[in-house]
């Protein structure tokens, strides 16, 4: 039997109404049963589509107009949203974007999870879900003589110049703006991917927004930073409120963005920032929430789940600068912390003197290790707290927490993906998950967070 041809062929217009999103926010329409992916199509409204790409099963295409669009459709605010890699949800209402990370919730819990049962609640938006971000990390590219600082067009390394981010805090936005006029001024080049040459490959600005102290950090390859001095008179001058001025040296061919070699050439090795009544150091390398105002309601959530009476023994895994930990020994008779990052750890017992917690233990090492180790040691938690990164927990501490059985598990967690499978796991290993609360951490992207709790059965 001959093959069924697709019914589109590449370079071809068509009509499509949009009947889904996908989980990165683009539309879905069919024409005869074949799905076409659309960036910046939305569910009910009709368009005018040029056929870019054709697979067997399905294929992509190009918006070129919606001719009756979507009530939830919006004027982006943003003038290079369409170039630029960092937002993808601008063209669409907050709450069709809210809604839309339910479904990829529930869609996770019930594909991968097979939890269809669980509940996932409506996600806790913003009330304002704009100018959240207090961190930036801008690439530095040369622009003729000059020097221009922007996020990266999609999918490539292009650098799109732009002189703002409206999801961005304001004193970031300028932080790079003047740092970026400051290096062209005197004459230092821009570090080139291909060539592995030149000098300044990222700006990354960090604001305290409890506190509106500031750290900046200059990524060059170089193992100097020219004009070091004049650079520190001008940033100082433009910020009174700078509070650390950081060089870092990355010398190496890579993605990621920030070296091993981490110098503070001027202020403090650490800036403040608060959350809630607690406060924390915070230096350059280490994680940090990037959203403060969604992680007050998400750590005010994860604190309701854990539900503590103040007699219980609590470890927090994937625990950064021990910024949940101690939100939790606030209502816990103990909290054991564990984390990857050394400089994260110091900060957490830095973090833990300064607010006054002495219930607070924090250990350098991998979760999966460290975890079995306080097993051996005898440690039983009554609850236990994880907050992985994308690729969630490791199976090690799964299977090891498993074995320890702590009456009850909170999960927060930045991919629904791997949430779902990693409860999948608890479940089959004796836990029930409960509910599932999303909270937009990331308004204007299509990345959702989530917390969740199990019960011991
Ligand atoms: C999503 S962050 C959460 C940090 C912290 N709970 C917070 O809310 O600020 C995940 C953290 O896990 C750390 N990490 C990554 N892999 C790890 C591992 N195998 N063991 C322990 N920590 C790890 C990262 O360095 C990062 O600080």
């Amino acid at each position: 039997m001959p093959k069924p041809q697709p019914p589109v062929q590449k370079n071809e217009t068509v009509e499509v109404t949009f009947e889904d999103l996908t989980h990165e926010g683009n539309g879905v329409g069919k024409i005869d049963g074949y799905p076409l992916f659309v960036p910046y199509g939305l569910p009910g409204e009709k368009a005018e589509v040029k056929v870019v790409k054709v697979k067997k099963n399905f294929g992509f295409g190009k918006l070129i107009k919606a001719t009756e669009p979507s009530e939830h459709r919006v004027e982006p605010p943003c003038p290079v949203y369409y170039q630029c890699g960092g937002c993808q949800l601008q063209h669409m209402s907050y709450q069709m974007q809210l809604d839309m990370k339910q479904k990829q919730v529930q869609d996770a819990m019930k594909k991968i999870g097979h939890l269809e049962h669980v509940p996932v609640h409506p996600v806790m938006g913003m009330e304002d879900p704009w100018r959240y971000r207090n961190k930036v990390q801008i690439p530095v590219g040369q622009d003729g003589d000059g020097l221009k600082a922007g996020f990266y067009q999609k999918r490539s390394h292009n650098i799109i110049d732009m002189d703002q981010c409206i999801i961005q805090d304001e004193h970031n936005d300028r932080m790079v703006e003047a740092v970026r006029r400051i290096a062209e001024k005197h004459g230092i080049s821009a570090y080139d991917e291909e060539s592995h040459r030149g000098t300044i490959r990222h700006i990354m600005s960090r604001t305290g927004q409890a506190t509106g102290e500031i750290m900046v950090v200059i990524v060059t390859k170089t193992k100097k930073l020219p004009h070091q001095e004049e650079i520190i008179n001008e940033i100082v001058e433009t910020f009174p409120n700078v509070k650390s001025i950081v060089h870092n040296v990355n010398n190496k061919r890579t993605n990621v963005i920030l070296g091993e070699q981490t110098n503070v050439i001027y202020g403090d090795k650490y800036i403040h920032d608060k959350i809630g009544d607690v406060e924390f150091k915070i230096s350059p390398k280490s994680f940090y929430q990037v959203n403060p105002v969604q992680t007050k309601t998400l750590y005010d959530q994860a604190l309701k789940y854990a539900d503590l009476k103040g007699h219980e023994t609590v470890v927090d895994a994937y625990c950064g600068i021990g910024t949940i930990s101690l939100f939790l020994a606030q209502q816990a008779k103990q909290v054991y912390g564990v984390e990857i990052i050394a400089d994260a750890v110091n900060d957490a017992k830095k973090n833990a003197k300064h607010n006054h917690i002495e219930n607070a233990e924090f250990v350098v090492g991998e979760a999966e290790n460290v975890f079995p180790w306080w097993k051996d040691q005898g440690l039983r938690p009554d609850v236990v707290v994880v907050d992985p990164p994308r690729k969630g927990c490791d199976e090690n501490l799964l299977n090891a927490m498993i074995e320890v059985k702590p009456e009850k598990i909170v999960y927060v967690s930045c991919n629904p993906s791997t949430l779902a499978r990693d409860l999948r796991i608890l479940e089959d290993g004796g836990y029930e998950t409960q509910e599932v609360q999303p909270v937009d951490m990331f308004p204007q992207t299509s990345h959702v967070e989530c917390v969740t709790w199990l019960k011991r059965k």
